[in-house]
């Protein structure tokens, strides 16, 4: 763990139960291989997971069995250790490289920008070689010119100890939001091309991974479910998915299980499976705080133990890329907790009440258009990470807002107009579910990922939204330690309530929009009211949907072409600019 991080607290732990095929798995890591340097529960670095992973690999041989560790993409953007240094990933992409993955795929970060696609497919891909897969995208070469794969389609590996085949693919959702350098073929098309189909047919095979940046509960897995079960009758499918942020775990039939193992290396997904190559595998799963204290635990080793040379290396490297960044430089001291989602929006200790009701009206202004009113709509997405009560440094400005959109706008737009545009994004009419228009792709591409999973799972059929058979439970062995449970992940999926390896007490989480809104001067209730017409004020990212929802309102504008740049900067630096001089530490 970092110097300075939150040491973890003792807790009841659920144990694991080995397969003779085993799994560690993240997705979404978004850039904190430093950790949480303030969450106890999720305190341990990549250094950490990399003598975790190592001891894990060694417990599994040692039971004559194997191991295999996954990752499905979002690997930047979210953190300082990724977006804090020019160009982006200077220190990230090394030590990501540290581990030893098996097998791995991208996800829609990775593509969104020209220079961070082009990152992976000249950094990530030769890096980590044969086991990056990307079954449906393609990239243009910047030194060619040609449109080529990303990495290659699928792999054939062979298992150390056990010798079992295995057929692995790696699917990226179906994501519309890439910039034009990359290509990404939707999922259900992608199954149907020969070499999917060439290989699913595979007799020498003993089981199929499909690992991907993909809900687990999606029309995507859905339809990689059907094609490879409709070809191999009842043989063993195991997925490992992710992009929602959230733990889960669904049981599409007795043969098939997913996975989706969290967010920002809170999680380390472990999944078992014995008896593989029977019509009845034993899958189980378990979500790992990714602390040492549960590593410890999980490992039967200790503070002395445990490290791994090379993990306490790769700590180090951390280290020095944090330094290098300063990214404990202290801007200001937040007076009290603001939340994305543990809190109800609006409320005092929302940051989306914040940023309405103090950032965005004290920050945003054009010269040019002074004494004009504006709205200001911001897509409540573009916040990732909660801000803590106490300093705010380098490092969490980039994890409360990584991104680098600016501020542009629509002059002159009628309020009433502006206000229906906001509706329209709220989803009252649901414009973005139901039009073909998808400027991003299907999931909620507007609001935090975590969001998305209930929205998104409703139009998927049976077979991943429910479970078909509820999963027999490993009996749990808690640890005979007695402490009080404390507030974490209280996950249910297909398997039941006892996936979490902690026992934590639960915590609530709560609805937000797809965007908020602030009118710039707030309304003088003592003065002639509302304004006639405003500035439409938006986050660059978000332009595609307002102008659909223009479209929708009636509103005739034609975007980019009548927009222009509202303010110079992005929101980013607006935050870290506020916070300077509003949060003073006393
Ligand atoms: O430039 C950007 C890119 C993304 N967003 C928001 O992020 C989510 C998607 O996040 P995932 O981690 O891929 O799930 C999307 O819904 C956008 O709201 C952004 O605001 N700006």
């Amino acid at each position: 763990a970092q110097p300075g991080s939150a040491s973890p607290l003792p807790a009841k732990l659920r144990d694991i139960t080995w397969g003779k095929l085993n799994f560690l798995h993240t997705t979404d890591t978004h850039g904190w291989l430093a950790g949480h340097l303030q969450e106890p529960s999720y305190s341990a670095d990549w250094g950490d997971y990399i003598s975790f992973a190592a001891r894990m690999r060694e417990i599994a041989e040692s039971r004559d069995s194997d191991l295999l560790v996954i990752d499905t993409g979002d690997r930047v953007e979210g953190n300082g250790l990724y977006d804090a240094s020019d160009p982006k990933g200077k220190y990230l992409y090394d030590i990501l490289k540290q581990q030893h993955i098996d097998l791995l795929s991208s996800g829609n970060h990775e593509l969104y920008k020209k220079n961070t696609s082009e990152a992976e497919y000249l950094i990530t891909v030769p890096s980590f070689a044969d086991s990056y897969i990307a079954s449906n995208i393609d990239i243009l070469d910047p030194n060619s010119g040609e449109l080529v794969p990303l990495g290659p389609r699928f792999r054939k590996l062979t298992t150390k100890k056990k010798g079992y085949r295995i057929m692995a693919f790696g699917f990226l959702f179906d994501f519309t939001g890439n910039y034009n350098n990359t290509k990404v073929q939707r999922v259900e098309d992608t199954v149907k091309e020969t070499w999917f189909q060439q290989a699913i047919r595979d007799e020498d095979v003993d089981l199929f991974i499909v690992l991907g940046h993909v809900p687990v509960r999606s029309i995507e897995y859905e339809a990689v479910h059907k094609e490879i079960r409709n070809v191999r009758g009842n043989i063993t499918i195991q997925f490992f998915g992710g992009h929602f942020h959230i733990r889960d775990y669904a049981r599409y039939d007795a043969q098939s299980s997913a996975l989706a193992s969290g967010r920002f290396m809170e999680t380390v997904g472990f999944l078992s499976i014995d008896d593989v190559k029977s019509s009845t595998p034993n899958f189980s799963r378990r979500y790992i705080d990714n602390n040492l204290f549960s590593y410890y635990h999980h490992t039967g080793l200790n503070k002395s133990t445990f490290p791994t040379e090379h993990g306490q290396n790769v700590s180090q490297m951390i280290q020095e890329a944090r330094h290098a960044l300063d990214l404990d430089y202290v801007h200001g001291c937040a007076p009290t907790d603001f939340w994305v989602d543990r809190t109800p929006y609006p409320g005092n200790n929302s940051i989306y009440t914040w940023l309405e009701t103090e950032v965005l009206p004290q920050s945003l202004q054009n010269p040019s258009r002074q004494g004009k009113p504006a709205l200001a709509i911001v897509n409540t997405g573009a916040i990732r990470f909660d801000i803590f009560k106490g300093p705010f440094t380098q490092d969490s400005t980039f994890i409360v807002s990584p991104f680098t959109s600016g501020f542009k706008y629509i002059k002159d737009v009628p309020l009433s107009t502006a206000k229906r545009i906001v509706t329209l994004l709220n989803g009252a009419s649901k414009i973005l579910t139901t039009t073909n228009e998808q400027p991003h792709g299907r999931y909620c591409p507007l609001a935090p990922p975590q969001q998305c999973a209930r929205q998104a799972s409703d139009g998927v059929e049976s077979t991943t939204r429910n479970p078909i058979m509820p999963q027999q439970h490993a009996q749990a062995v808690i640890s005979d330690s007695d402490v009080e449970p404390f507030p974490g992940y209280t996950t249910i999926d297909d398997a039941g309530d006892d996936g979490d390896d902690t026992v934590h007490s639960h915590i609530s989480f709560y609805q937000v929009p797809n965007v908020i809104q602030t009118l710039i001067p707030p309304l003088d209730h003592s003065s002639s009211g509302e304004p006639t017409t405003v500035d439409l004020v938006y986050l660059d990212f978000i332009e595609p949907y307002i102008a659909l929802a223009a479209k929708f309102s009636g509103f005739p504008v034609n975007l980019p072409a009548d927009s222009a740049l509202y303010m110079d900067g992005t929101m980013t630096e607006l935050i870290q600019t506020w916070i300077k001089k509003n949060w003073k530490c006393t």
